[in-house]
């Protein structure tokens, strides 16, 4: 028997999963949240039903790896770290560099340290994370698995700016997209759900977190997705602009006398529902604050149903069509009112929700209502399952 975990960070979250192998049942999981924000709060599940919950800050990425270490021992989760002999680590960036997940060497790592600027809310802490467990597990099969990976393919068409071609050739400026594991896997079981081939669907898959991502998906496969050269792009987010005219970044920059790398950082870490609602990063508060009648707060939720709308349209009229809509991630998963506001805006194409079904949270069920034409699926995401797979595969073929 041995135990295989799975490290998922993301930009205002650090998530885990520990595996039993072969059986892939899990034996405790995590979700560290409100990363870098005042009161952070930690969630663990272990044992029979035994969970470990705090309000506790986490500055940053590395202080929420060393918390995660800490409490496998302290909660008894594990009594040595050596019992886990496979470690997966989620990467948001591969760059051109990984098209497939990696077995993690020197190599890999000095190429994920120079992906830092396709994601820098995430590559540099996901770097951190690989140390971290590193130091704790010399020798246990550890594996990078990309979220770029799964849009690595799409048509040029998608994948190109319309800029200067030599960009893409020379500097590889194209875009990469991310939560590609993600994307993946809610796209598996929405085919499963709709007992159809996955081969034959359209699907929007719209990965709402504290980052954002829709992808479009033909033929199984991603035909275009939201984010762009790095996660900035897109959808508006808890603390990313999204999508903007550059030529008014550098209006602005030339009016606050800032370079391009701190723009970069201004539309990375303090825009989205935090920037234009002045209140925080978290769409919880953002809805409380609304819910009092906080106008910019109102106004944020406005804009970031706008943007969601905006990309499912665009979206369905590259794919001729659409057989079901797929939510998931943080906001997705937890936010009946967030689901109900898109689902009737886009009623014209046929989409309809049922109340009932859709007052829930982190229950994977079709929530349309019967006579939808487009179907709704609230699909909680399982990237953590997707690297244990990926794992297995990558270990199977070192052997
Ligand atoms: N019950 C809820 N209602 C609305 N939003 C929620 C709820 N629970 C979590 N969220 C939002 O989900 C986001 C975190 O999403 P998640 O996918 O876990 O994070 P990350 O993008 O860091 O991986 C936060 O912005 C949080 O406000
Ligand atoms: C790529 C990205 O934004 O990831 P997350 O939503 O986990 O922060
Ligand atoms: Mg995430």
């Amino acid at each position: 028997m041995s135990k295989t975990i799975a490290i998922n960070a993301g930009s205002s979250t650090v998530k885990f999963k520990l595996f039993d192998m072969p059986s892939e049942e899990v034996i405790a999981e995590g979700n560290l949240e409100r990363i870098g924000l005042e009161i952070g709060h930690a969630k663990i599940k272990y044992g029979e039903d035994q969970v470990h919950e705090e309000d506790t800050p986490f500055a940053d990425h590395e202080a929420a790896v060393e918390y995660l270490l800490h409490q496998l021992k302290n909660l008894g989760i594990v009594a040595d770290y050596n019992e886990i002999d496979a470690v997966g680590h989620r990467i948001v960036a591969g760059g051109e560099f990984f098209k497939d997940s990696a077995v993690i060497d020197e190599d890999v790592m000095d190429k994920i340290d120079q992906l830092a600027e396709y994601a820098p809310l995430h590559d540099p802490a996901e770097l951190q994370g690989i140390k971290a467990f590193k130091d704790v597990l010399p020798d246990a099969f550890a594996v990078a698995v990309f979220d770029t990976s799964f849009h690595a393919d799409m048509p040029k068409m998608n994948a190109l700016y319309s800029t200067p071609y030599e960009w893409y050739e020379k500097y590889g400026a194209r875009k990469y997209g991310a939560h590609g594991t993600s994307h993946r896997y809610v796209a598996q079981r929405a085919a499963e759900l709709l007992g159809r081939p996955l081969e034959d669907l359209k699907l929007i898959t719209c990965h709402i977190g504290a980052g954002a991502s829709i992808t479009a998906i033909k033929n199984g496969k991603s035909y275009d997705t939201s984010m762009g050269f790095s996660p900035l792009a897109g959808v508006t987010m808890a603390t990313r602009s999204g999508d903007v005219d550059p030529s008014m970044v550098n209006f602005v920059a030339n009016k606050l006398g800032k370079n391009g790398d701190e723009m970069i950082d201004i539309l990375n870490h303090q825009s989205g529902l935090l920037g234009i609602s002045g209140v925080s990063s978290d769409m919880r508060d953002v809805e409380a604050a609304a819910k009092e009648g906080n106008e910019r707060a109102e106004l944020a939720l406005e804009i970031n149903v706008n943007r969601v709308i905006k990309y499912i349209g665009s979206y369905v009229a590259e794919l001729g069509g659409v057989d079901a809509i797929v939510f998931t991630a943080g906001v997705g998963e937890n936010d009946p009112n967030f689901r109900k506001q898109i689902a009737d805006q886009l009623s014209f194409l046929g989409t309809g929700i049922d109340d009932e079904k859709n007052n829930v949270r982190g229950v994977e069920r079709d929530i349309s209502s019967d006579d939808a034409t487009v179907k709704c699926l609230l699909i909680p995401t399982d990237e953590e399952l997707m690297i244990v797979h990926d794992i297995e595969r990558l270990r199977k073929a070192a052997k």
